[in-house]
């Protein structure tokens, strides 16, 4: 079996922390000059466009945008400008598009139907010269440096610290401010914790259900992906309330939750979930929660907007040794390149 530390994923994954730092001090000036902008022509909405991780960083920037802002959050289908053709009313809309690579047909095509509907657009983007940070208004570069594993690591959690920078700055809410100060030194902490009873629990699993809330959603959806592209292991992702209208019928004996519980107003509902899933019998296993007869993870506590980030960052290590532990290579999943183009 292959040395799980050795794989590009663990090394790329492990650098989260430095990158946080280098975008926040990189961005400074940019992210200033942006607010400014932003708050002399102020959106009534927002689109998010993105695919695969930078979609589930999107579903984080519809809560904390939501939560924060007041703004509504919609996420563009590509399909509808890339393949419909279909014009929308876009005026006063902000369109933030979400990509490692910068490339993907589908979504220069949604930017470029957002910017001649009327949208102003930004760009998250990881590859500083690629078309879409030619074609955006404004750019947040990720600087994560480069990203090399086909599973994306460094630069989805890149992306969720640019998205609480950007809200920060855009509510003045001083206190997001410092929790992002702290994260890098609690994603230090986060990457050492032990999350060795979910590489156990979940060896020879078939298939299972990630489940978050609010915040914390776009991080569920972000693991059953992974799950899937780097351990040939089906996983789905819904949140606390939606698992129970239907899914919930699966769960029992033999098929496991893992459950990621922020410390927020959500809590209680996923800890009452989570005892109820547990009572089943299937292994229940929850980060940043307890509930009776689940397998705890240990988290590293930390504001609630920052702790879906930290907990993705202990779930990364964990998912890379799972995926040797199952006998695959996270960095080349079967059938997948490292960007993907599609229309
Ligand atoms: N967030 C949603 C995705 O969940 C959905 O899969 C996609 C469909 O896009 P398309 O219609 O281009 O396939 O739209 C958005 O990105």
């Amino acid at each position: 079996m292959m040395n799980p530390e050795s794989t590009l994923m663990f090394a790329e994954a492990a650098e989260a922390a430095s990158v946080v730092t280098r975008q926040r001090a990189a961005n400074a000036a940019r992210l200033a000059e942006l607010v400014e902008t932003l708050r002399a022509r102020p959106p009534r909405a927002v689109i998010t466009c993105a695919r695969g991780s930078s979609d589930h960083a999107a579903t984080f920037a519809k809560y904390l945008i939501e939560t924060r802002l007041g703004l509504l959050v919609s996420s563009a289908a590509p399909s509808v400008a890339s393949v419909y053709g279909a014009e929308q009313r876009l005026a006063d809309v902000l369109a933030i598009a979400i990509s490692q690579s910068g490339k993907s047909p589908d979504l220069l095509a949604t930017v470029d139907a957002a910017q001649k509907a009327g949208a102003q657009t930004l760009a998250l983007v990881n590859v500083a010269d690629s078309p879409l940070a030619g074609m955006v208004d404004h750019t947040l570069p990720l600087h994560a440096g480069p990203e090399r594993s086909v599973a994306a690591t460094k630069s989805y959690i890149a992306t969720l610290a640019g998205l609480v920078d950007l809200v920060q700055a855009l509510a003045g809410d001083d206190e997001l401010g410092r929790a992002l100060d702290a994260a890098p030194t609690l994603l230090r902490q986060a990457w050492d914790a032990d999350w060795s009873p979910l590489v156990d629990t979940l060896a020879d699993a078939r298939g299972l259900f990630v489940v978050g809330r609010g915040l914390g959603l776009g991080v569920a959806q972000e693991a059953a992906l992974k799950f899937k592209e780097t351990c040939g292991l089906h996983a789905e992702a819904f949140s606390a309330a939606e698992v129970k209208h239907g899914p919930m019928a699966l769960v029992g004996p033999g098929f496991p939750l893992l459950i990621l519980r922020q410390s927020d107003e959500t809590g209680e509902g996923v800890d009452d979930l989570a005892a109820e899933m547990a009572a089943r019998g299937g292994p229940v296993l929850i980060a940043g929660g307890e509930a009776k007869g689940a397998i705890r993870l240990p988290t590293v506590a930390g504001h609630p907007v920052i702790e879906p980030m930290l907990q993705i960052q202990s779930f990364y290590r964990a998912v890379n040794a799972l995926s040797v532990r199952r006998g695959f290579n996270p960095d080349q999943p079967p059938h997948l390149a490292k960007v993907t183009e599609t229309l």
